[in-house]
């Protein structure tokens, strides 16, 4: 099998002069955004260095990532290989590159932390782990106790702030799931069995039935969070002892209203999802028989699926882009193949809608990871082209206004109906 990552392709060197991320439009939060794409390389594991294997991956000014082709370091001195094969090797820049000695608070000070304040103000944000199996992704968005990933030093700085801010109030609630197999199962919930997606006019894409939790402060959050991994659908690969063989998807939802809001203030509603992907990974790489098998082929399925959509939107860009130099209004937009796969139809606002997105791509150093470090590369080269255009979500107070009023007529109808009954009975 064909990693799914192999589809996308990529230039040697392609990106080198890659303007940072930007917004098109002047505010603070709102405009047209581009994917801003990280890479963080982890360290090589005890099996790796037992194994002997080369350490493949260069970082440079925390921009720039090499990777050395290991066939021709064999041997070699991978600092002589440096100089004899510069056009050989593999290059690529992106927003952040973080080397193996990064910190999760130094990769989360530059990926979701700078999500937080838009979604504060009524935008939504994603940010989404990508890479091979066994490359750091789960450690990077979960972590452990000792290093907390960007999912808890997310949702600490949030509470944080929230605490801080005297001039609103919030209401914060979150939704855990994965996808498996092609399936979508509440983490926090998992008795309600399969749910289904469905596309809201005013939410966007929702997921039918899935358990919202309310949550005021931090403990509170991992302890869901923790709740909602022991459900995680985790087995040993000969790659991971601990491989995630779903995508898991956490979604922060805020609500934000002015504590001096008269009757016909706003509500701003903010949407951070925060995702953990399911490794790529090439069956004759893992060695995965039977079960593990079929997971792996619905895992690269759906990853195959990402990579044609993340195509079709920077090709979309692209041609924008060019269109706008040329002076010309851009019209035909490529067709999008979210719905080729359960959780490509899920991302669709992160990517092609109202969000502003984050990507960060764990790769392995490991010489024996070579192939899978290059694809994974190449597939966040090519997300750095797309574009996305946020904007604000608010709601009209009167809107829920209404629905109190509702309730509260039916409530009293309800009454009166009791009343009815007990005076009947009296009278009897
Ligand atoms: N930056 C890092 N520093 C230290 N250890 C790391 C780092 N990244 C990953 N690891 C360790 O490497 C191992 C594999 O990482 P992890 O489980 O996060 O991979 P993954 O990409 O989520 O894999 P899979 O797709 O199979 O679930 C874990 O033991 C993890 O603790």
């Amino acid at each position: 099998m064909v990693a799914a990552a192999s589809r996308i392709e990529g230039n040697m060197g392609e990106g080198i002069n890659r303007e940072p991320s930007f917004q098109e439009e002047e505010d603070e939060f709102s405009g047209v955004y581009s994917i801003d794409v990280a890479v963080r390389v982890r360290p090589l594991n005890s099996m790796e260095l037992a194994d002997s294997q080369l350490h493949t991956v260069r970082v440079m000014d925390e921009k720039i990532v090499v990777v050395l082709d290991p066939s021709k370091l064999e041997g070699g001195n991978e600092d002589d290989y440096l100089r004899a094969h510069r056009s050989r090797e593999r290059r690529y820049t992106f927003d952040h590159v973080f080397d193996e000695t990064a910190s999760q608070q130094k990769v989360y000070a530059a990926t979701t932390e700078k999500l937080i304040g838009g979604v504060m103000e009524g935008f939504n944000a994603s940010c989404f782990a990508y890479g091979a199996t066994g490359a750091g992704k789960t450690y990077t968005m979960l972590g452990n106790k000792e290093n907390p990933g960007c999912m808890l030093l997310t949702v600490g700085e949030l509470f944080h702030r929230i605490e801080d801010d005297t001039s609103k109030t919030y209401r914060v609630y979150l939704t855990y799931l994965e996808v498996y197999n092609e399936n979508i199962r509440d983490l926090l919930n998992p008795s309600t069995g399969y749910l289904d997606l469905r596309e809201d006019p005013v939410k966007g894409i929702c997921v039918a039935g899935i358990t919202e939790f309310s949550t005021t402060n931090v403990g509170e959050t991992m302890e869901l969070l923790q709740r909602g991994n022991l459900n995680r659908t985790v087995e040993p690969t000969k790659k991971n002892e601990t491989s995630s063989r779903s995508h898991a998807v956490m979604q922060i939802m805020i609500e934000a209203k002015e504590k001096t809001a008269d009757i016909s203030e706003q509500v701003k509603i903010g949407k951070l999802s925060l995702i953990d992907l399911a490794g790529s990974e090439r069956a004759s790489a893992t060695d995965n028989r039977g079960a593990r098998l079929v997971e792996g082929a619905n895992i690269n399925r759906s990853l195959l699926a990402l990579a044609n959509c993340i195509n079709a939107l920077a090709s979309d860009s692209e041609a924008a882009a060019r269109a706008g130099r040329n002076g010309r209004r851009r019209v035909r937009s490529n067709f999008v193949p979210y719905r080729d796969s359960k959780l490509t139809r899920l991302l669709k606002d992160s990517f092609g809608g109202n969000s502003r997105t984050v990507m960060i791509t764990n790769v392995s150093p490991a010489g024996n990871q070579y192939e899978e470090t290059v694809n994974t590369l190449k597939y966040a080269n090519r997300a750095k082209d797309i574009k996305t255009k946020v904007v604000q979500n608010v709601v009209e107070l009167d809107a829920h206004v209404l629905q109190y009023q509702n309730i509260i007529r039916e409530l009293r109808s309800e009454h009166r109906g009791q009343e009815g009954e007990e005076r009947g009975r009296l009278a009897v």
